[in-house]
């Protein structure tokens, strides 16, 4: 029987949801959890293939917007919710929604498109990069101290549920996107996202708290967190599991950090997701007690690699054409001149002479600033056709702060 790809019927969200948690383990979510996705599900940018009367895969977008460098907010495509049955698997049915997906974010217009990866290596076939990795840590806290500068004196704490101080702590959000590369900016029912704190899901650990970093009233930061508390031979050997920290202002980041740190009967605290460029790197007296583990987030993928290269800035000056090879996105493919810097861009198709052949994979992987072209030239992703155009570029290429994706999606 042929399989049907479809747009999802809003009745039918409960059946294409499930086959989504069987296909992730068979789990169902937490009804709170799963309200929420269902709230959050763009309907209309969903599709369900169906074998007949059942559906045997999803594949759905949020319509994001993204900051680049530059601090430009550009629409994304954050795919989502993607699973084939096992009965269907590794027939192209991935393919074939990608396929239509691709195709119709270029006919709407859309940039870019990223997602985060159950496996990294199913991805890069469809033209995707790694753009943004996470580093992990786990604190010691009965060994590590944290470094907080005079200016952080006037700070004063608060610890509230963290329902009553969602509306300031987004505000705050919302004014540190555009300063760091990856952020997006959060679209209504999203703030809700990092609240969500069900019993089944906390392992142990307490509910959700949140502590409120203040100078003279006004919010300057802000972290959720959760307590783990254990004891060892009578001994205290508690975790305080953060799930998000924000600041306004160095100053206010160094003091929740060392905050958290001084929670009584803990010994560890535990950052699951921080930039890999994070301050506490060199706020704390000792980096190797923090055991830091990098590994990979955001993949991001060109739909349009010319409203996409022209959507960010440039650190320096650049005016390079680029040979992009694109196999699953051909109208990419061919030769652009790329002409710009701090101010803007534009990249228009050319018939110059390539300075550089780009594989479509080095552009996402380098768009937003994480890696470098000369680094995918090491890789093999990049060749350089004329001499000096690899290190202009790269230079241009660069991020002031590494890129991050704060939350999943
Ligand atoms: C953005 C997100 O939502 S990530 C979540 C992805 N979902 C999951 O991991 C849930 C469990 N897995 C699944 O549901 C399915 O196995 C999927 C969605 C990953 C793959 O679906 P399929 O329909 O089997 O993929 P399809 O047959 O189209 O394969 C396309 C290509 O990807 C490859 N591929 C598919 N899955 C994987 C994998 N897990 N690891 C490596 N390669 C893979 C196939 O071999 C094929 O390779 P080819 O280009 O050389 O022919």
């Amino acid at each position: 029987m042929t399989i049907e790809l479809r747009g999802l019927e809003a009745g039918d969200w409960d059946a294409w949801y499930g086959g989504l948690e069987w296909a992730f383990g068979g789990v169902p979510d937490a009804p709170e959890e799963r309200a929420l996705w269902r709230e959050l599900t763009e309907i209309d940018r969903s599709v369900a293939a169906w074998d007949g009367d059942r559906i045997v895969g999803s594949f759905g977008a949020f319509s994001f917007r993204m900051a680049v460098p530059g601090g430009a907010l550009v629409p994304t495509s954050g795919i989502t919710m993607v699973s084939v049955a096992a009965t269907h698997r590794r027939r192209g049915l991935l393919r074939r929604m990608m396929r239509s997906a691709l195709d119709d974010y270029r006919a709407a217009g859309v940039p870019l498109a990223g997602l985060t990866a159950s496996e990294p290596a199913i991805y890069g076939r469809f033209g995707y990069g790694m753009a943004t990795r996470m580093m992990r840590v786990a604190i010691d806290t009965s060994r590590v101290t944290v470094a907080v500068p005079a200016a952080a004196d006037g700070i004063t704490f608060l610890v509230v549920e963290p329902a009553e101080a969602v509306d300031r702590c987004e505000a705050l959000y919302t004014r540190l996107v555009p300063h760091r590369p990856g952020m997006l900016a959060r679209q209504p029912g999203w703030e809700k996202a990092p609240l969500l704190d069900p019993p089944q899901d906390r392992d142990g650990a307490s509910e959700l708290r949140c502590v409120l970093a203040e100078r003279d009233g006004e919010l300057v930061g802000y972290a959720r967190y959760a307590l783990k508390v254990r004891w060892e031979a009578s001994v205290p050997d508690g975790t305080v599991v953060v799930r998000d920290l924000e600041a306004a202002e160095p100053a206010a980041y160094a003091a929740l950090l060392r905050f958290l740190g001084e929670v009584d009967l803990t010994s560890t605290v535990r950052l699951s997701n921080r930039p890999v460029d994070d301050p506490l790197l060199r706020l704390v007296s000792d980096v190797r007690r923090c055991d830091p583990r990098i590994t990979d987030r955001l993949y991001l993928r060109p739909v349009d690699v010319g409203a996409a290269l022209a959507a960010r800035t440039y650190r320096t000056e650049v005016d390079v054409v680029l040979a992009v090879e694109d196999d699953f996105c051909p109208w990419n493919g061919g030769r652009w001149r790329l002409s710009g810097g701090p101010k803007g861009a534009v990249c228009e198709p050319t018939t110059d002479p390539a300075d550089l052949a780009v594989d479509v994979r080095a552009l996402g992987a380098s768009y937003l600033g994480d890696t470098t072209l000369t680094a995918l030239a090491g890789a093999g992703l990049v060749r350089e056709l004329r001499p000096g155009a690899l290190e202009v570029a790269t230079t241009a290429f660069g991020s002031a702060l590494a890129p991050w994706l704060p939350h999943g999606f």
